[in-house]
């Protein structure tokens, strides 16, 4: 495919999402009436796509229409590059610009539009990121880096790097984590390793690798895993202690490829129905990683930052506190409660751990931790909370 066709192929997906179809639904169907379409093609037009909706409003305003077209000829605006570059009409490349097309609007790169982010979340961003809400904001803007998370019970890092470079898989240790990996040259042939293949490493994010290193995990602990969803943290606990580790999700279906996962990984991992929590409790650890906005992962799932209502926001918090409620009663008298969320706002975070230890007698925050996007990962917040003496 010519450049300009791989445009035109992504408008026309952008389209589909934008009548309501969803990113990955959409590409597959391009995809399968695009059978000759070569890899690279894919994997451009998909970058294409993706780029776009990470920075859908201010290429809208760029482009002068939220339509697949607008968004590409504002990303490309946006590049640096001259749209009628490639909208010429010729071997599948999108039409030529319109009269009404050919004039470039006007954008304030630092406001909401220009960064990207709702008008009524820009506030409530501003206020939880403070002097680093604009840095943060153009970071989401970008395509996230691939991590890799170090299996440290089958290789040591500097083994892994070597193993993977003889699978053409390059890396470099970052310092978020010490069984953390980034991927710099390669990333598409990760799943396809021996080194993946075998369980020495796992695709996992930097900060959630450093969220997990948080916790005070100890040889012999039961430690419960609440909201385990696919137990990418579950199996990386594993590789921190000797543990007896227990996942639970609200949604069991979430939790279907726990036992593949750990099986590769070389762990035991017990998956427990929300009835079997009561009979198999109490834990030395209950570890939360709860539902949330997802601001901290906005660049690997971009359609996420657009979905966000502010009523969606004000239930998921209700639900974080419903959560801590019912985790804090499986933790064993002497044990430790710990809860994560994928965010960087802190009504989801800081003020939610103290709205937490404010309306629960007996439990105080021990430690906290935040990491932001600026700095290479992507953001999390941690909380670990402890018994007070009197409590
Ligand atoms: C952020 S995801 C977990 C991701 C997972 N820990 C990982 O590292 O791959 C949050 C999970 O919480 C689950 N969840 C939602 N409400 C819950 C509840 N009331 N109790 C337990 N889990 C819940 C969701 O089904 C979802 O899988």
């Amino acid at each position: 495919m010519t450049p300009g066709a791989r445009v035109q192929a992504a408008i026309e997906i952008l389209d589909e999402i934008l009548a309501g179809t969803p990113a990955e639904k959409s590409l597959t169907n391009w995809g399968r009436r695009s059978r000759f379409a070569g890899s690279k093609d894919r994997a451009a037009v998909r970058d294409h796509v993706f780029h776009a909706l990470r920075c859908m409003r201010s290429h809208a305003a760029l482009g002068g229409a939220m339509s697949g077209r607008g968004l590409l000829i504002g990303g490309l605006r946006d590049a640096g590059v001259d749209p009628s570059q490639l909208f010429t009409a010729e071997g599948h490349a999108p039409g030529v610009l319109a009269e009404a097309e050919l004039e470039q609007p006007p954008l304030d790169a630092e406001s909401a539009e220009g960064l990207d982010i709702p008008d009524w979340l820009w506030p409530l961003f501003c206020k939880s990121l403070g002097a680093e809400a604009q840095a943060a904001a153009a970071v989401l803007r970008t395509r996230a880096p691939v991590f890799l998370r170090v299996n440290l019970t089958k290789i040591e890092r500097a083994d892994a790097i070597l193993r993977l470079a003889q699978e053409e898989v390059v890396t470099l240790p970052h310092d978020a984590s010490a069984t953390a990996l980034e991927v710099t040259e390669g990333a598409r042939r990760v799943k396809n390793t021996q080194c993946y293949l075998q369980g020495l490493v796992e695709l996992q994010d930097a900060a959630s690798q450093a969220v997990v290193d948080t916790l005070p995990l100890q040889d012999g602990q039961r430690v419960l895993d609440f909201c385990a969803g696919g137990g990418g943290k579950t199996l990386a606990m594993a590789g921190r202690a000797q543990l007896s580790l227990f996942a639970h999700d609200v949604d069991p279906r979430r939790m279907t490829d726990v036992p593949n996962r750990a099986e590769r990984a070389g762990v035991q991992i017990t998956c427990l129905t929300t009835e079997e929590l009561a009979t198999t409790g109490p834990f030395d650890v209950v570890f939360c990683d709860a539902p949330c906005s997802g601001s901290g992962s906005w660049r690997r799932d971009p359609e996420g930052k657009w979905r966000l209502t502010s009523d969606r926001l004000e239930e998921l918090v209700a639900l974080q506190a419903e959560i801590l409620d019912q985790a804090a009663m499986l933790v064993s008298p002497d044990g430790v409660l710990a809860f994560a969320t994928c965010s960087m706002l802190d009504v989801e975070n800081g003020l939610q751990s103290r709205a937490f230890v404010a309306r629960t007698p007996g439990w105080k925050i021990a430690q906290e931790a935040a990491w932001h996007v600026q700095n290479g990962t992507d953001g999390f917040y941690v909380s670990v909370f402890q018994r007070t003496k009197t409590g």
